[in-house]
């Protein structure tokens, strides 16, 4: 059946493999890829979890290496069936400078094309961002939009300009030769706020809370609401269209696709008391609003503060003039592209995404 030795033939290579939706991807693909024989996982930073993954049936290789070094990638990439590209600098906080996220996320993106090309490999699937659309810096709304929905995507940070331009390099690549002569399929995701096992912010905000003696102070008012989605059907997504890209191809290539599921449009922080609020935190009388000039002006003075400290040490905080933006602005979709297109259903419901999450947490 499917698990014998003939039916294993595919390699998959996933870029950023070792990252909190890169993890859940190289697990997803091994209980859910019969036809897999090689998982490659490709990473700056290799986890040590890597090591239990290499008794099973199919053959895990981890390759430290860098997306942004061409010669580290098309060796990585040559032979590959399949590559997922989920690597990338995710910093909305400053932590990196904007040559670093570009570096790491456009030119990254293009050696992964550019091998993909040299090497012959057909079928690319590239992690893209909600923020690719929005929030715009006009903090315009995006209520309930799908891939279709008319929006000014207009963007000053390099983290969403550097996601937008990486994700565009993407799409165009679709149709182009590989090596071989056949035509290159790729097509992009964008995951709204992910949470889950692994969620740094969550936990980042769980230890803020014991700070604060169990309690967190409401920042954004209930209004204001994102979309949410838990990594397990992130990864499920990527797997899926994965495996679908070769019989689907003239429908799928070159296509964006937002990652939803059933997970509630809340605000954010009344969504991460979904999962604070069992592991004993509490939001302060959900009446008081700490007032938004307040926040403005400590979000403003969080930047200042960056840019003073910047030569002695690295100060990021959480709450910046950007983040705050993202935060205040509503953003949520809603639709069902991906079930039309490649038979999408979220594998883990709304209970079973919430239940897994706060057991982490
Ligand atoms: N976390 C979120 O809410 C969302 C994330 N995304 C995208 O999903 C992808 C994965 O994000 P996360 O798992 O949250 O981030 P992460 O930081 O946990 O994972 C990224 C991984 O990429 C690796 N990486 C970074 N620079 C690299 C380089 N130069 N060469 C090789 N590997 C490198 C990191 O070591 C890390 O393991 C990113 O492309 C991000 O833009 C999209 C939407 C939402
Ligand atoms: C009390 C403060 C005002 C709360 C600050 C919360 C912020 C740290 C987070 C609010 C929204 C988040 C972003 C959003 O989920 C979309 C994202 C998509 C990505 O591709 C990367 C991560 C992120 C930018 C995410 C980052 C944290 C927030 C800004």
């Amino acid at each position: 059946m499917a698990d014998s030795a003939e039916t294993r033939k595919l390699v998959y290579l996933v870029t950023g493999g070792c990252g909190f939706l890169g993890e859940h991807v190289v697990r997803m693909l091994l209980q859910r890829e019969p036809r897999l024989y090689e998982l490659r996982v490709f990473d700056l930073h290799l986890g040590p979890w890597l090591e239990e993954l290499k008794t099973g049936p199919v053959q895990v290789t981890a390759i430290q290496g860098d997306v942004t070094q061409a010669h580290e990638v098309a060796a990585a990439v040559a032979g590959a069936h399949v590559v997922i590209h989920t690597a990338g600098l995710v910093d909305v906080f400053g932590r990196a400078s904007p040559e670093t996220i570009y570096e790491v996320n456009v030119q990254g993106t293009k050696n992964v094309i550019e091998a993909c090309v040299q090497t012959g490999t057909r079928f690319l699937v590239y992690t893209s961002s909600m923020e690719v659309v929005g929030p715009n810096i006009k903090g315009h709304p995006f209520y309930r939009g799908n891939e279709d929905t008319p929006y000014e995507a207009i963007h000053r940070h390099p983290y969403p300009c550097s996601k937008a331009q990486a994700e565009r390099l993407v799409l165009e690549a679709n149709g182009r030769k590989v090596h071989g002569g056949l035509s290159l399929v790729t097509c992009a995701l964008r995951p709204t706020g992910i949470y889950g096992e692994g969620h740094q912010i969550m936990r980042d905000f769980y230890h803020q809370g014991l700070r604060l003696g169990g309690r967190l102070f409401r920042a954004i008012p209930a209004s204001v609401e994102h979309s949410r989605v838990y990594v397990g059907n992130v990864a499920w997504m990527h797997v899926l269209v994965a495996q679908e890209l070769e019989q689907r191809a003239a429908l799928m290539g070159g296509q964006v696709y937002f990652c939803y599921d059933e997970s509630p449009y809340k605000s954010y922080e009344d969504f991460n008391m979904e999962f604070l609020g069992p592991c004993g935190l509490r939001l302060v009388d959900t009446r008081l609003l700490v007032p938004y000039w307040l926040l403005m002006l400590l979000a403003t003075l969080n930047a200042l503060l960056q840019w003073l400290l910047r030569p002695l040490l690295l100060y990021a905080p959480l709450l910046n003039p950007y983040t705050l933006a993202v935060a205040n602005t509503t953003f949520t979709v809603s639709t069902d592209k991906a079930q039309r297109h490649f038979g999408y259903k979220p594998l883990f419901s709304w209970e079973d995404s919430r239940t897994r999450t706060i057991r982490w947490v």
